[in-house]
């Protein structure tokens, strides 16, 4: 027990300079001549030390969190981080921020290699802008490969110094199935050689031993994974997300007027709302957005309640439809005409928000989408995942109804469902694209027109 008749508790520290000097000099003025005893934080066990710093302390629903997933390369933390994401918005409580290794590594650590110090100067930023956001009490979920636990460790002080809860997730997928997905390549590149210092195989990969959850996804769906990461939440009582998903809920009210914010929840149009519009998507919007575009404006020539556009990730403007996909276009009875007067679009947020339905071909777009426009998670998929998805619910739904059902049952946005990128690898590629995509239009198109007799 402790002899004394002050007890300073240290509070949330904002990040100020002044904080430190503050408390040095409260300290002085209150002990006087006594002996400061620190108390180290997370190790008060006193009760009455207790009560007083719960009532200080926000409840789990107001606290900053950051949701931080640690593994190799390929081992499923994009995935699981992104499916997390649309939980915790599909709640619609929080704000939540993302920091995927990979998105990070194009931006605000831009020109850092994978030296061991670069590493860590990586994580450490990542590590600081999520110790700031939950500073401010929002989400944030972070995807780096963060290999190194002296780094996880600065983090988790990083956060908790800042009045935030850190929730550690090993994404513990082995090496071999990594490797074995390789789904960018890297893992052959770096057998070969040709990349140094690949985590796995040529730098270190340091397993942690205080993660919260730890879950390996070999041989195991999403939807699996990602339970055991609710439950883990659920059972240190921060958030139970169990059960958000599969709620279907009532057809979307009228669109509203103004342009909404990123953040709020943007859902479809109503039938009386004027045409269903749906925005496809791909990289540079001249091979796979396009054909879907005209062809399915094609497969529903004479439907008046749909409409059919499409953009790229990073496409440019005004650039024609790749040749060889053009050829594949015409055999399938796109007139030239059609063909010639298609322009190529960059993705706007706008035309995001202004979409009820967009389909991207890979789930790397839908991510893309998302970023932009968290709130666009009900309302993007990917064209497979979308073809999953309305299976799911009932079959008499059509146009907007549909989507919005769609939206509350969402299939998991596998990339085992992408249309691979057909660009500069041949008329074969072409055509295997594009017969992925006549499947997958051919079970979709009929169920977004409410007209018959159409498709
Ligand atoms: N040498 C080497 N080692 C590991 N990974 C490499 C390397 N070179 C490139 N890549 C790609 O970069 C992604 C990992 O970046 P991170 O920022 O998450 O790595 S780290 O946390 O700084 O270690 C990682 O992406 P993910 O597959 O999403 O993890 C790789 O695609
Ligand atoms: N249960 C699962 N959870 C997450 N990803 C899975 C699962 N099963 C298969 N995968 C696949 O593993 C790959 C993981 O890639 P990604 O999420 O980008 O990993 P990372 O971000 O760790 O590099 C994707 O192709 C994904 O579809």
């Amino acid at each position: 027990m402790l002899d004394a008749a002050v007890v300073a508790i240290p509070l949330t520290d904002h990040g100020s300079d002044a904080d430190a000097a503050l408390r040095q000099s409260v300290l002085a003025w209150y002990a006087g001549a006594d002996d400061i005893v620190e108390l180290k934080p997370g190790g008060r066990t006193l009760p009455e030390l207790a009560d007083i710093e719960a009532q200080e302390r926000p409840a789990p629903a107001d606290q900053g969190l950051v949701l931080f997933f640690t593994g190799l390369s390929g081992s499923g933390k994009s995935t699981l981080a992104r499916a997390l994401m649309d939980r915790v918005l599909e709640q619609g409580t929080r704000s939540i921020t993302s920091l995927d290794g990979d998105v990070v590594r194009r931006n605000l650590s831009a020109g850092l290699t994978f030296s061991k110090e670069d590493r860590e100067t990586n994580i450490r930023r990542i590590g600081w802008v999520a110790a700031e956001i939950a500073r401010h009490r929002g989400v944030a979920i972070c995807s780096p490969i963060a290999p190194f636990d002296e780094t996880r460790q600065q983090v988790r002080a990083m956060v908790e110094q800042a009045g935030g809860r850190f929730f550690l997730v090993h994404v513990a997928t082995p090496l071999e199935e990594c490797e074995r997905r390789d789904r960018k390549g890297l893992y052959a590149k770096a057998r070969r050689g040709e990349i140094p210092e690949f985590t796995g195989i040529s730098s270190p990969y340091e397993e942690p031993e205080d993660a919260d959850v730890r879950v390996d996804t070999t041989g195991r769906t999403i939807e699996a994974a990602l339970d055991d990461v609710l439950a883990g939440l659920a059972a240190a009582g921060i958030m139970d997300l169990r059960g958000t998903l599969p709620t279907p809920a009532p057809p979307a009210a009228r669109r509203t007027a103004g342009r909404p914010s990123p953040r709020a929840v943007t859902t479809p149009a109503t039938a009386e709302g004027g045409p269903l519009r749906v925005l496809f998507i791909c990289t540079a919007n001249i091979c796979r957005s396009p054909y879907m575009e005209l062809r399915a404006r094609a497969m529903l020539a004479g439907a008046t309640d749909v409409e059919f556009s499409s953009a790229g990730t990073h496409g440019f403007r005004s650039h024609h439809v790749d040749a060889t996909m053009g050829v594949v276009l015409a055999d399938r009875g796109i007139d030239d005409e059609a063909a010639e007067s298609f322009a190529s679009r960059r993705l706007t947020r706008d035309m995001i928000n202004e979409a009820d339905l967009v389909l991207t071909a890979e789930a790397s777009h839908r991510a893309f989408v998302l970023e932009e426009v968290p709130g666009a998670f009900r309302k993007a998929f990917t064209l497979g995942q979308f073809a999953e998805s309305i299976e799911r619910v009932d079959p008499t739904l059509v146009g907007a109804a549909l989507v919005t059902a769609a939206g509350h049952r969402r299939a998991g946005a596998v990339d085992a469902h992408d249309i691979r990128d057909p660009y500069r690898r041949g008329r074969a590629a072409a055509e295997a694209s594009a017969d992925q995509i006549d499947a997958l239009l051919s079970a979709v198109l009929p169920r977004l027109t409410s007209q018959t007799g159409i498709a």
